[in-house]
């Protein structure tokens, strides 16, 4: 509460407080002249105090001025105001009953009191009083001391409550003296005479009064606590009503804020989303112009892809065509063929007279030398020939053999008949052996020139298989007579020489073939040997011996005996050749049951190695991105099982895009037939 004056206000209610001593202004305000209060408060509760309270403004020890409590004064009937009835009360009867019941009424009721106005503060307090030291400070009755927090400024030194009461109670006693002189006794009696029947009654209607004005007076008291209570109450609850609303409105303010900024934002947007749809509109409507525009290039380029498409049917279909006449070219030797025939003079300069550093090797058929002939590079094999006078039949042999080409195979660009030599293209790579051991520090094979040497090799040996009018045998087959060129696509050499030699000297001796053919054994089959022929079976064991070669990396007899044990005990993984990388097991397992495979063939009569190895090795044959052409599952296999690499070349694919390769399909099919006639 800190309106001072408004708490002094509702604590003289609260208490009903008639008698009041409060300071009129501050000391340093003080002047003789000083005839009402000047201090805000002491004007205000001058004005708005209960009218039953008396009140005495001081300053400085003097008495300013006093308010009468007029509400009591003014409720007495006329007659009995002090000036003209003081005489008439009895001082007994007066003073000591209402001084035990309300003495605070009755004194206001004394006539004496009017002289109050009269009076010095020194006069209004005992002379005790004014011993005080500040007597100045007497400026308010503090009985409520602790409920005012704050103490007004010109109320700096309040006189405590006993001190207060002691001298209202002195107060009193001095108006009781006042009476008693008035109203002795003796004058009493003897004055009572005649009217003592009216004072009596006179007495009575007083006390009635009295009484009647004490519960009034009770009864305002009550109703104003009550509505003070109630005004308390009424201010609280519309202050926290304030307070709450306020915080209401607070919280209402901040969400609609909220929802301002939010809807500024959702403003922002959608002038964003109209600006873009408005652009997506136009960029679509400028496709859809370019669109229009490019629809005749659309057309143009339709018809031109037909067209190729047309033109593409028709080559391919040129090409198998061509292919056909090839292969009746091939099976057909044509009577007036004739072969490349070079002068020993050419043999001797292409090899500088055979010279020593141009010998590249020796083998069972004679030596080889490395030359330059009529400007291409060629190996000349002089061949160790004791049948000279079967030089016709080697003629016409050799002959036959120039015009048989396949990818796969050395070519046989012509002979000597002179020297009885050939002349072969030279294939700089050196041997499928001398790769395998890596002679001269050459890096060892992959995985995967393994794995097309082995279809390449496949491919020739069919195609030899399957020449007309006879099949050319090879005999020998064994990997220093496969050759590698520059791209390390693999070449058979040699082949047909050995049938050739042997049939040429089948008449003398049979077992020539064998001791000339050295390092072949463990690639021939012996019982083959044994049968003093070369067949095709003998090729297809070969084969298979190749097959387990470049899968193991051995170079061991019975190769095919520990690599079924290997299989059967599970742990070819340990068999394979690690110099070649990381083996696809799923391939390893296949090329190992593929070799056992051919050499359990070999030892069949009907053993054919294009329905029944090739078939297994290309199916459906598709062209990968690197070029190359693979079994369309295996590259499919590979590629799913998240390599990216080329199988062959070990470069990144440009894709993973796979394309039937027909015309090599269709070869195959068509192949396959005649194969089994
Ligand atoms: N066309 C060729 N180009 C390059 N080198 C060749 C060519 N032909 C053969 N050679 C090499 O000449 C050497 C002798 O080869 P040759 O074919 O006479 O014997 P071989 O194959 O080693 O054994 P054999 O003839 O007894 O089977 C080998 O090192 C071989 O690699």
């Amino acid at each position: 509460m800190n309106d001072i004056a408004q708490g002094l206000l509702a604590i003289i209610d609260l208490h009903g407080i008639t008698r009041l001593v409060m300071g009129a202004a501050a000391d340093k305000h003080y002047s003789k002249k000083m005839k009402t209060p000047k201090s805000k408060k002491a004007i205000r509760i001058m004005e708005k105090a209960d009218p039953f309270c008396k009140i005495w403004f001081v300053c400085k020890g003097a008495l300013v001025s006093t308010r009468e409590d007029s509400g009591i004064l003014s409720a007495f009937p006329q007659t009995l105001a002090p000036s003209h009835h003081s005489k008439a009360l009895s001082p007994q009867q007066g003073s000591h009953e209402e001084k035990a019941r309300n003495p605070s009424q009755v004194h206001s009721s004394r006539p004496c009191l009017q002289r109050c106005n009269q009076f010095s503060a020194s006069d209004l307090f005992p002379s005790r009083h004014d011993n005080l030291t500040r007597p100045e400070a007497v400026d308010l009755i503090y009985p409520w001391e602790g409920i005012l927090k704050d103490k007004p400024s010109d109320l700096e030194h309040p006189v405590s409550t006993s001190d207060m009461k002691e001298m209202m109670r002195s107060s009193h006693q001095e108006l009781d003296d006042d009476f008693q002189l008035l109203w002795p006794d003796t004058h009493l009696s003897e004055g009572l005479g005649m009217y003592a029947d009216m004072y009596e009654k006179h007495k009575e209607v007083l006390n009635e009064i009295e009484a009647a004005k004490k519960e009034a007076f009770k009864e305002s008291s009550k109703r104003r606590r009550a509505e003070f209570h109630l005004l308390s109450a009424i201010q609280k609850g519309v202050e926290e009503m304030l307070i709450q609303e306020r915080q209401e409105n607070d919280h209402l303010r901040s969400h609609i804020d909220d929802i301002n900024k939010k809807l500024q934002e959702a403003e922002k947007r959608k002038i964003e989303n109209e600006q873009q749809i408005y652009e997506l509109e136009h960029d679509t409507k400028e496709l859809q112009d370019k669109l229009l525009g490019l629809q005749p290039l659309i057309q143009s380029l339709k018809e031109e892809n037909d067209s190729l498409q047309h033109e593409r049917e028709n080559a391919l279909k040129k090409l198998e065509e061509n292919m056909q006449a090839t292969r009746n070219m091939v099976s057909t030797v044509p009577s007036d063929f004739s072969t490349n025939e070079f002068s020993y003079e050419e043999l001797i300069a292409a090899t500088r007279g055979f010279a020593e550093e141009m010998k590249i090797g020796e083998g069972g058929f004679g030596i080889v030398y490395r030359g330059l002939l009529r400007n291409t590079p060629v190996a000349v094999k002089v061949l160790d020939w004791d049948g000279m006078h079967q030089t016709s039949e080697f003629h016409q042999e050799v002959a036959m053999l120039s015009r048989i080409r396949h990818p796969n195979l050395v070519t046989l660009i012509g002979i000597c008949p002179e020297a009885y030599a050939l002349v072969y293209e030279y294939l700089p790579n050196g041997s499928l052996e001398d790769r395998l051991v890596c002679s001269i520090n050459t890096q060892p094979l992959s995985w995967q020139a393994r794995i097309r040497i082995i279809g390449e090799i496949c491919s020739a040996l069919m195609f030899l298989h399957s020449s007309q009018p006879h099949p050319v045998v090879h005999g020998v087959l064994k990997p220093d007579n496969i050759l590698l060129d520059a791209n390390l696509v693999s070449k058979i050499s040699d082949f047909g020489i050995c049938q050739m030699i042997i049939q040429s000297n089948n008449r003398t001796n049979s077992v020539y073939r064998t001791t000339k053919c050295k390092g072949t054994l463990g690639y021939m089959d012996l019982e083959l040997i044994r049968a003093g022929q070369a067949t095709s079976q003998s090729d297809v064991h070969s084969f298979g011996i190749i097959i387990l070669r470049l899968l193991t990396g051995w170079h061991k007899l019975n190769i095919s005996n520990r690599v079924k044990n290997a299989i059967q005990n599970e742990n070819l993984h340990l068999v394979i050749d690690p110099l070649a990388g990381e083996w696809p097991f799923v391939q390893a397992s296949q090329l190992a049951h593929l070799g056992i495979r051919c050499i359990e063939l070999s030892k069949m009569k009907c053993a054919d190695l294009a329905t029944d190895v090739w078939q297994e090795i290309m199916k459906d044959p598709h062209i990968a991105a690197d070029g190359f052409t693979y079994e369309a599952e295996a590259i499919r296999g590979w590629l799913s099982s998240g390599h990216d690499r080329s199988p062959m070349t070990n470069l990144k694919l440009e894709n993973h895009e796979l394309i039937p390769n027909r015309a090599l399909r269709s070869a195959i099919l068509e192949w396959v037939p005649q194969l089994n006639q």
